[in-house]
C-alpha cells in the first residue's frame, strides 16, 4: 500500500506538535502539510522546530492548501475548527481523522453526514490502552449488572475546555449499552447539596481539572461489600498520535464510511 499523506490541523496546539511527530516516525506516514490559526506565532515556522528536526514542511494559516497537498487531514483541535476543516475535506475529496472532542449533538451529526461522501475516523481516545478498556468495560458490565453503582472519575491538565472528557462520555455510553440503559437519560454530572439517596440506575461523572495530568479515566462499580476499579492513565500524549497515524492508514484506500478506533484496531 502506497503512503498516507497527511496534513496536521492545529500544529502548534499539545497535540498538533505530538501529531507531526508521529508523522515524522510512522512507517506508511508522510508529513505533507501543517496548519493552524492565523494568529499563532508559530505561522510560517517549520512543523518540526518544536521537536528539534527541520521537515521542510512550514506552518501554513491556509487550511484549505493544507489540505488539497494531503491524502488525509488530521484533526485535534476545537468542535467549531473541525467542522470548517471537515467541510474542506469534503469539498477536496480527503479523508479525516478526528480526536477533537466536545461535540454537540449537531456536530456530531454534521460529522455522519460528511462521512457518507469521505472516509472519517472520529474517536475520543486513540490510545490502545483505552481501546482495550472499552472492551473490558463491556465484559465487566455485563458481569456485574446488578448491585453495582457506576461512577466515572477522570482527571485532566488544567488547560483543557470540556467536561466530562470524550473519554469518560464513551466509557459510560459502553456500560450503559451493555446494561440497556440510555445515556442521556441515566448520566449524572458532579453532585451538590440535598441530593437524596443515589439512584441505582444512574452513572454518575466526577472531574478533575489540574495541573499537567495528561489524561486519568477510572470506571468504579460500587456493591455492597466489594469495589472493582478499571483504570487507565496515560503519562504521554505520544499513544494518542501514533493512534492517529494507524487511524490515518487505515482510511487510505476507502472511499466513505463513519469509523471509530474499535474499527482500526479490529476490536468490533
Ligand atoms: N482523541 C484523542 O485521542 C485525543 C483527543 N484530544 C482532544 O484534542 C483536542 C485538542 O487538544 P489539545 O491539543 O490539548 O488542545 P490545544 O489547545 O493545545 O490545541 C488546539 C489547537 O487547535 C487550534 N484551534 C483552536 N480553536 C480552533 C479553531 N476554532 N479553528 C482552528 N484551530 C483551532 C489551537 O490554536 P490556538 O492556539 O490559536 O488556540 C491549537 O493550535 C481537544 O478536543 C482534546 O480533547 C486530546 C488528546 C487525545
Ligand atoms: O484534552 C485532552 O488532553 C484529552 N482529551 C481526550 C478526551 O476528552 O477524552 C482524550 C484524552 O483523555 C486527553
Amino acid at each position: 500500500m502506497s503512503d498516507v499523506r497527511v496534513a496536521i490541523a492545529g500544529a502548534s496546539g499539545r497535540m498538533g506538535r505530538m501529531l507531526i511527530e508521529a508523522a515524522l516516525k510512522e512507517e506508511g506516514v508522510v508529513l505533507a502539510s501543517a496548519f493552524d490559526r492565523p494568529q499563532t506565532p508559530f505561522i510560517g515556522r517549520d512543523a518540526g522546530e518544536m521537536a528539534g528536526v527541520n521537515t521542510g514542511v512550514q506552518i501554513t494559516d491556509d487550511a484549505a492548501a493544507a489540505i488539497a497537498a494531503a491524502d488525509c487531514v488530521i484533526d485535534f483541535t476545537r468542535p467549531e475548527g473541525t467542522l470548517v476543516h471537515l467541510a474542506l475535506a469534503r469539498e477536496l475529496g480527503k479523508a479525516v481523522v478526528i480526536g477533537t472532542t466536545g461535540f454537540d449533538a449537531a456536530g456530531k451529526a454534521a460529522i455522519a453526514e460528511v462521512a457518507q461522501q469521505v472516509p472519517v475516523v472520529f474517536a475520543p481516545n486513540m490510545a490502545v490502552g483505552v481501546n482495550a478498556v472499552f472492551k473490558l468495560l463491556e465484559v465487566a458490565a455485563r458481569i456485574l449488572d446488578e448491585g453495582y453503582d457506576v461512577e466515572v472519575i477522570e482527571a485532566h491538565h488544567r488547560f483543557k475546555v470540556d467536561a466530562p472528557s470524550g473519554t469518560a462520555l464513551r466509557m459510560g455510553e459502553v456500560v450503559a449499552r451493555e446494561l440497556g440503559r440510555n445515556l442521556d437519560a441515566c448520566a449524572i454530572y458532579g453532585r451538590e447539596g440535598y441530593t437524596g439517596e443515589r439512584k441505582p440506575e444512574t452513572i454518575g461523572f466526577s472531574t478533575i481539572r489540574g495541573g499537567d495530568v495528561v489524561g486519568d479515566h477510572t470506571v468504579l462499580f460500587a456493591g455492597l461489600g466489594e469495589r472493582i476499579e478499571i483504570t487507565h492513565k496515560s503519562g504521554s500524549r505520544m499513544p494518542y498520535a501514533t493512534g492517529a497515524m494507524r487511524a490515518a492508514r487505515f482510511l487510505g484506500g476507502r472511499s466513505s464510511g463513519l469509523f471509530d478506533m474499535q474499527d482500526v484496531l479490529g476490536l468490533r
